[in-house]
């Protein structure tokens, strides 16, 4: 493993640095090498290389935004023994204690990055004498993402729509509604489904959605601090409406009121967002069941209860 970690790093120096930092999915440690101090995370599961492309595809995609720190990718290596590791920067992380309100403010400058481009690019094609495609980053006029990237070990549907209400109907709920049925074949699930995917364009009546550019797996185990400011880390990205992010912060919880003061001081919110809330907490629900088996049927079937009343 370290032969071939120097090998792919191009690194003479390759020495372990005693810190370890595994997460449920994958193993990580950390090395100091010719070119700086990295995380490798390893797994060993053949779709491991799935995960850690979407992982650093998505990273790639939130540093070029330039709003908010996440940990430099370096590399995808695939293990001659099965498996891959994600190599990239290490950074010294601790539990977010001091950068909330920055936090609140990043992320929502990292949400509305894309809607200032397209907006920038709308008052340059109304100025004579001027072009669009200034933006070094592509501007993007539709939801989903270049890549599948996972939401723990699950691949998601990231083809391109031209409508939220259909991306997130068909590609989010519909998906993991199908493993559900897949596995289990739950009646109540199916049935309560059929009434809620004919509810779900009026909850959308009162909101302007924007693609915005998301972590994906914004729960508080992926937050932190260094010394600097705050860290996300381990995104699922695509380009899908702002609010979804917020689903797993609520359905977790962890994040206080100033991180929210500051975020909705940029990103106000619109009128329905706590049904939206558990519309997007769905998703989550859904997606736990699908990894951890029956304890998150109840909680799944109770939001599509209530939101079809
Ligand atoms: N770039 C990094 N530098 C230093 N430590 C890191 C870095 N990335 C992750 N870690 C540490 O490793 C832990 C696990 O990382 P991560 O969340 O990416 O693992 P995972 O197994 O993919 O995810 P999860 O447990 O969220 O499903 C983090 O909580 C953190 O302590």
């Amino acid at each position: 493993m370290e032969a071939m970690l120097k090998k792919e790093l191009g690194t003479s120096m390759l020495k372990y640095t005693g810190y370890s930092g595994g997460g449920c999915i994958s193993e990580g440690q950390s090395y100091d090498t010719d070119n700086g101090r990295v995380f490798v995370k390893i797994n060993h599961k053949s779709q491991a290389k799935r995960m850690f492309d979407g992982e650093m595809a998505s990273l790639d995609a939130i540093l070029q935004t330039e709003t908010i720190k996440v940990p430099k990718p370096v590399k995808v290596i695939e293990l001659d023994t099965g498996g891959s590791a994600f190599v990239m920067e290490h950074l010294d992380m601790k539990g977010l204690t001091k950068y909330s309100t920055q936090l609140g403010e990043k992320l929502a400058n990292l949400h509305l990055h894309n809607k200032r481009s397209l907006d920038k690019q709308m008052r340059e094609q109304q100025t004579v004498g001027k072009g669009a495609g200034l933006s070094e980053m592509p501007l993007v006029e539709k939801y989903g993402f270049h890549v599948a990237t996972c939401c723990g070990y699950l691949p998601q549907e990231n083809e391109w729509q031209d409508d939220w209400v259909t991306f997130y109907s068909r590609h989010r709920l519909q998906h993991q509604l199908n493993m559900v049925e897949k596995s289990c074949g739950d009646r109540e699930a199916r049935e309560l489904w059929s009434h809620l995917q004919l509810k779900i364009p009026q909850l959308f009546t009162e909101v302007e959605v924007v693609p915005a550019l998301l972590h994906g797996d914004l729960w508080g185990g992926n937050v932190a601090q260094t010394t600097e400011g705050p860290v996300i880390f381990d995104p699922a990205s695509f380009y899908g409406h702002s609010e979804y992010e917020l689903g797993i912060m609520a359905m977790f919880g962890g994040f206080s009121s100033s991180f929210y003061s500051a975020y909705h001081e940029n990103i106000p919110k619109a009128p329905g967002f706590t049904q939206r809330n558990q519309l997007y907490q769905l998703f989550h629900n859904l997606n736990h069941w699908n990894h951890f088996g029956g304890g998150y049927k109840s909680s799944s079937l109770r939001i599509m209860k209530d939101l079809v009343k």
